[in-house]
């Protein structure tokens, strides 16, 4: 199922934060949203969950989104956002069931195969040892492992995650990417934004990158993740070493801005 936005746009409090945006992202990929801090990588996601008002088309197969009930939307998309904060004391296993709601009818019991499901999450994110713990009691990293796992187990055919690798230690960040290929690899169509930029060099199949809400490269990561674009994008100058699992880069320096 393929996801399209064209001309994407969204006003926010009077200012527009993402202009124009259009791309394609279809199953069995796993796209980077990548682009520093403000470039509208967060609101382009919450455009298409629905959370955010917005101009322009978004179609995921043959659906207009806009159109769509808020439950067909659950069924076709999970949203993991950047704000991981556990408010309720459920255990780790019935926060990562909630993903579920959206296939069962209202007041139905969870089936064998909601269970199975919920099982795969936990055990893709890594918390299946943590299940009957309750999930507002772990550390930062392992909670956002848990909404991961959620939004892994509402079983959609697009995945939206914003930032899912942030304050996950080394091991975890690559588990949750081979975790993504792995869904990508199940037919799933996967969009996440990232800062590590060797994260999404050597585990996305293409990087899209924001600069003050306008697209400004979609394409390989070898190809547009170039000195030339980081210092236009990031303000960085980088170094890029290589080795048989792709590209390595590593910022070094600023480009011309400096501190006061
Ligand atoms: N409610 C709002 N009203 C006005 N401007 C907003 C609002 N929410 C976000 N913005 C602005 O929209 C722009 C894009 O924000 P967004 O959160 O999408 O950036 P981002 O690329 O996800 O950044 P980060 O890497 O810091 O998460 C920013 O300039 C931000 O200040």
């Amino acid at each position: 199922m393929q996801l399209r936005t064209d001309k994407l746009s969204v006003v926010l409090s009077g200012r527009t934060v993402l202009r124009d945006v259009s791309l394609a992202l279809a199953s069995g990929q796993v796209v980077g949203l990548l682009g520093p801090n403000g470039a509208g990588k967060s609101t382009l996601m919450r455009a298409i969950a629905a959370q955010t008002a917005f101009s322009g088309i978004i179609a995921l197969g043959d659906d207009d989104l806009a159109r769509l009930s808020p439950a067909a939307r659950a069924r076709l998309l999970a949203y993991l956002p950047q704000t991981r904060i556990i408010g309720w004391r459920l255990s780790v296993r019935d926060l990562v069931a909630l993903g579920r709601l959206p296939w069962r009818a209202f007041g139905a019991r969870p089936s064998p195969e909601d269970a199975a499901v919920v099982d795969h999450a936990l055990g893709l994110m890594d918390v299946a040892h943590l299940a009957d713990r309750p999930a507002n009691e772990l550390s930062g990293g392992e909670q956002a492992r848990v909404l991961a796992a959620r939004a892994v187990a509402q079983a959609t055919p697009l995945l939206l995650a914003d930032e899912p690798a942030s304050g996950l230690d080394p091991a975890h960040q690559m588990m949750l990417m081979q975790a993504l290929r792995r869904l990508a690899g199940e037919g799933r169509a996967i969009l996440v934004s990232l800062h590590d930029l060797t994260l999404a060099a050597r585990w996305c199949d293409r990087v899209i990158l924001l600069k003050d809400g306008r697209l400004v490269a979609d394409g390989l990561p070898e190809a547009e993740l170039t000195p030339q674009r980081l210092a236009e994008v990031y303000g960085v100058t980088a170094h890029i070493a290589r080795d048989e699992g792709g590209i390595i880069l590593a910022p070094t320096g600023l480009t011309g801005r400096r501190l006061p």
